[in-house]
């Protein structure tokens, strides 16, 4: 896909969306949804029939007719009864449907991303935007069925109005014109706020990043120190004037159109309700008939107006974007027309791998031309942003490349299945993610068919190293992690990265194992112990096995030196390779980042997390 391809695409229209939103609420259960759209359709009508039910019972009084007067009560009774009772029964419907609605909802927005094979939503701003809209709104999105039926409710009721009072007279039907500009008005008016509210997205997004910057623990310590409590303060206050000010100047202008359409169709009442009142053959039920149905006719045009409003808010907010996310999805699907290998006999090969993230033009890899033999250990070493991650993440297929192809053998990965491709590799990386599960669980999800093999869970934890963090916890294995949880352990930021590793080790026979930097948290001499029984077992399970090819991103140097072969990138380019002795015998960047080290060291201005000869 070129880098122009990667501009964000426009939302799906609004109706596209809705009949989606529909089709996913009536999978979720069709019972219930029809149900709640029969009920809160129907209660629209004894409702609304309400108006004629009290002008008939004013006729029958003035009549002074006994029979009358009971036939008339008894209806408006009946209809009154009538539409307490479908309410009840819309509401309960609505409530039991919205539910379930929201179970599935979410479920199938958590799906759709996980289902993406590559992680750009996860890192382009616009994305993350409508991502995070739609997840902080999705509970709501199941509320969006009642909204539907209760606009089409009102508008029943709207319409039923109309009738009654052509019924008193045919004039009378111009009344329901002057209602038109009310609820065209609130329509654009949501929509207008929306754009607004869109515009000043990003100023939202970034506003609450500094209010949780501020806020929270894990900046703590830095924002104390630093002392940019009030900069952060400052900062939030700019950036939230600069998403409310557009939005709060929508909102006067859509009132004041909202307030002089409300006082047209209220004038229109007005002028009806004289007119009517002052006709030569003018009747007192017919008076009644326009009062109550009039005062009810701006009642509905008020509810519909709320109503519509909430309710394209949410289908904005959330359907849209949902409906987008499907298309997202849709569109990412690769055709896999080739089988993962089950083995690596000669490796992975980057053939002319040139790499550019989504949106933006600059190369980050650029012609890459490198093997990573089969079963070999193989370490990745650069300067910071010279395209280490880059390339794993690539390896890992969360990205495809902009140019060129990773082959396993002969196998093209952007044709095979990246999910997976993705069961035959296993990772740890510095930035993992610490997950909150009794630590047999944290671990064993490392390779989910096995998460309950005792075996399996312990083999992987000593091979990490993360025994001895098993042994420092109470309930060992069955220890919660998180403080968050009720009898929950926290662990240090190592212990967390050493159960992380452990979650690395779980899949038996992967062709590729990632380690980015996994063991940045401990010190040299732990890492170095750690990677030389790691090496151990990849050169194991490489010679035996699969062919499996390690891949160990470090900027210690004292563990690099140790694998097989030694990729050192620089500025998106792949400037040498070789094994240490041969990248020192050329005299090159190895041998000069390697000799920096190591003076660094032995004169003891090396960082400690550097420092391993
Ligand atoms: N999500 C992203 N979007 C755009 N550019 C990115 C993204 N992630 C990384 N980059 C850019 O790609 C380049 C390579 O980044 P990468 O993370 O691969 O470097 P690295 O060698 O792993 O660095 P380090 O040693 O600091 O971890 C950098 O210039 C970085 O700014």
């Amino acid at each position: 896909m070129s880098v122009s391809d990667q501009t964000i695409e426009r939302l799906p229209s609004s109706l596209v969306s809705l009949g989606r939103s529909l089709r996913l609420g009536y999978r979720a259960s069709p019972g219930l949804i029809v149900v709640a759209f029969v009920t809160t359709v129907v209660s629209a009508v004894p409702d609304a029939l309400l108006a004629w039910g009290i002008a008939s019972l004013a006729d029958s009084v003035l009549s002074g007719q006994g029979t009358e007067i009971l036939t008339a009560s008894l209806l408006l009774a009946l209809l009154a009864t009538a539409t307490w009772l479908l309410n009840i029964l819309s509401e309960r419907a609505n409530r039991r449907f919205a539910d379930r609605a929201a179970v599935v909802v979410e479920a199938h927005i958590a799906e759709l991303q996980a289902s993406v094979a590559t992680i750009e939503h996860h890192e382009l701003p616009d994305h993350l935007d409508r991502i995070s809209v739609l997840r902080d709104h999705a509970p709501a999105l199941s509320d969006l069925y009642q909204k539907l039926f209760g606009v089409l409710g009102t508008i029943l009721r709207l319409l039923i109005t109309v009738s009654l009072l052509v019924f008193v007279h045919p004039l009378l039907v111009v009344l329901g014109f002057f209602v038109v500009p009310s609820v065209l008005v609130s329509n654009w008016r949501a929509g207008k706020e929306k754009e607004a509210e869109e515009d000043g997205a990003q100023h939202d997004r970034l506003a609450r990043h500094l209010f949780l910057t501020a806020t929270s623990a894990e900046a703590g310590k830095e924002v104390r120190v630093a002392q940019v409590g009030p900069v952060l303060r400052e900062r939030r206050r700019q950036a939230w004037v600069r998403r409310y000010k557009p939005l709060a100047r929508a909102r006067w202008i859509s009132a004041v159109y909202q307030s002089a359409a409300l006082t047209l169709s209220a004038g229109a009442f007005m002028a009806a309700l004289w007119y009517v009142a002052t006709r030569d053959d003018a009747q007192a039920a017919q008076v009644l008939m326009v009062l109550a149905a009039g005062s009810r006719l701006s009642t509905y045009v008020g509810q519909t107006i709320g109503e519509m409003h909430f309710f394209r808010t949410i289908w904005l907010d959330c359907s849209r974007r949902l409906a987008w996310l499907e298309d997202y999805v849709q569109a990412r699907k690769r055709t896999s027309d080739q089988p993962v290998p089950t083995e690596l006999r000669r490796g992975i090969r980057l053939d002319g791998v040139s790499f550019a993230y989504p949106g933006t033009e600059r190369l980050v890899l650029e012609d890459i031309e490198l093997t990573l033999p089969a079963g070999a250990v193989v370490a990745v070493v650069g300067e910071n942003g010279a395209g280490k991650s880059t390339l794993v993440k690539l390896l890992c297929g969360f990205y495809a490349p902009t140019a060129g192809r990773i082959l396993a053998d002969d196998t093209d990965l952007s044709r095979t299945d990246a999910d997976r491709w993705r069961q035959r590799v296993t990772s740890a990386f510095q930035d993992f993610f610490p997950f909150e599960y009794p630590l047999r669980r944290s671990v064993g999800l490392g390779d989910l068919p096995r998460e309950n093999d005792e075996a399996a869970v312990t083999s992987a934890v000593d091979r990490a190293g993360a025994d001895v963090v098993v042994a420092a916890l109470p309930h060992g294995l069955d220890t919660q992690l998180g403080v968050d949880w009720p009898g929950g352990v926290g662990l240090s930021h190592g212990q967390w990265q050493r159960v992380a590793l452990a979650r690395g080790f779980m899949r038996e026979k992967p062709l590729l194992m990632v380690l980015d930097e996994p063991t940045s948290a401990l010190d040299a001499e732990t890492e170095h112990a750690l990677f030389g029984r790691y090496a151990e077992i990849a050169r194991d399970g490489g010679s035996k096995g699969t062919g499996r090819i390690t891949l160990l991103v470090s900027h210690r140097f004292s563990t690099v030196r140790t694998a097989d072969l030694i990729v050192v990138l620089d500025g998106a380019r792949l400037v040498e390779t070789g094994t240490h002795e041969q990248l020192m015998a050329l005299g090159g960047q190895y041998a000069e980042l390697y000799g920096l080290q190591a003076a660094a060291y032995q004169d003891g201005s090396a960082p400690s997390g550097s420092r391993g000869h």
